[in-house]
């Protein structure tokens, strides 16, 4: 569906969101686009878990998450981050519907590696076409989190999540949102990087942690028909594009 934008909105992004932000969405809108906004909600998670005196740890920008860390991430993701965002945007004026795995099994997916990451997943399966409906009359606004096909949620980290959506939703664009313009090199951005570069920025160390899940949904969604994807704090500047 060439007329799709998915947008992931990180967790610090989300708290942040500038009039830019509500006024590409309302042009975009107007235009006719399909938008789906994908969560994060990262920082506020860790911040939940650390009152709980749950262990916080990520490898390579991806939580370890245990039973009682997934029970936060559900109770985080769901009833603050998301209700939140979708209270902004309908305060915007535009029409907004929050949705999770669990509506007529939007995500389904598969763990990852359950001895390294605990209860963490990949989405395998979207429930497309009820999406495309819902697309349709709102913008849709989706947790990251999926269930197994035996009804077990999963912890998905939300740069992957929206790159699959994205994939699967044939989104002629997708939009990480984040806190930093883009791709920083010694604090200079990179307008425009290749898998090849990108590569050696990790070699290099240059790019870590939060940025390395955003490299990887950027260059897979761009494989798989994606046409333009982007890393960048305002929707109204491209960031760091990748070709
Ligand atoms: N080369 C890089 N350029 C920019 N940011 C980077 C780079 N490498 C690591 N990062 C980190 O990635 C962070 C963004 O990832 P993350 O904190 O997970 O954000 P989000 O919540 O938006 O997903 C930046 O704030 C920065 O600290
Ligand atoms: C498995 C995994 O890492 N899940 C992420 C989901 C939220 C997320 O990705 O939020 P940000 O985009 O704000 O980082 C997490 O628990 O932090």
């Amino acid at each position: 569906m060439k007329q799709t934008i998915v947008i992931k909105i990180g967790g610090n992004a989300s708290t942040q969101l500038p009039q830019t932000f509500f006024a590409q969405l309302e042009k975009w809108w107007l235009q006719g686009k399909r938008i789906l906004i994908v969560h994060g909600g990262g920082p506020q998670i860790s911040q939940w878990s650390q009152k709980l005196n749950l262990n916080v740890q990520k490898i390579d920008g991806i939580r370890v998450t245990d039973p009682a860390t997934l029970d936060v991430t559900k109770a985080v993701l769901l009833g603050l981050v998301q209700p939140k965002l979708c209270q902004s945007i309908a305060d915007a004026g535009l029409p907004v519907v929050g949705l999770n795995a669990a509506d007529n099994k939007l995500l389904q997916g598969e763990y990852l590696d359950h001895d390294k990451y605990g209860e963490v997943g990949k989405i395998t399966q979207i429930n497309k076409e009820w999406l495309h409906q819902q697309l349709r009359d709102e913008i849709g606004i989706l947790a990251p989190l999926a269930q197994t096909k035996d009804g077990q949620w999963l912890n998905v980290n939300a740069d992957l999540a929206a790159a699959k959506i994205a994939i699967e939703l044939e989104a002629e664009s997708l939009v990480l949102l984040t806190d930093v313009p883009g791709v920083l090199n010694s604090g200079k951005l990179v307008p425009l990087l290749s898998e090849s570069v990108a590569d050696q920025l990790y070699q290099k160390n240059i790019i870590k942690s939060g940025m390395m899940p955003k490299i990887k949904a950027s260059f897979t969604a761009l494989k798989n028909g994606v046409s333009q994807t982007f890393i960048t704090n305002d929707l109204g500047r491209p960031g760091t594009q990748f070709q």
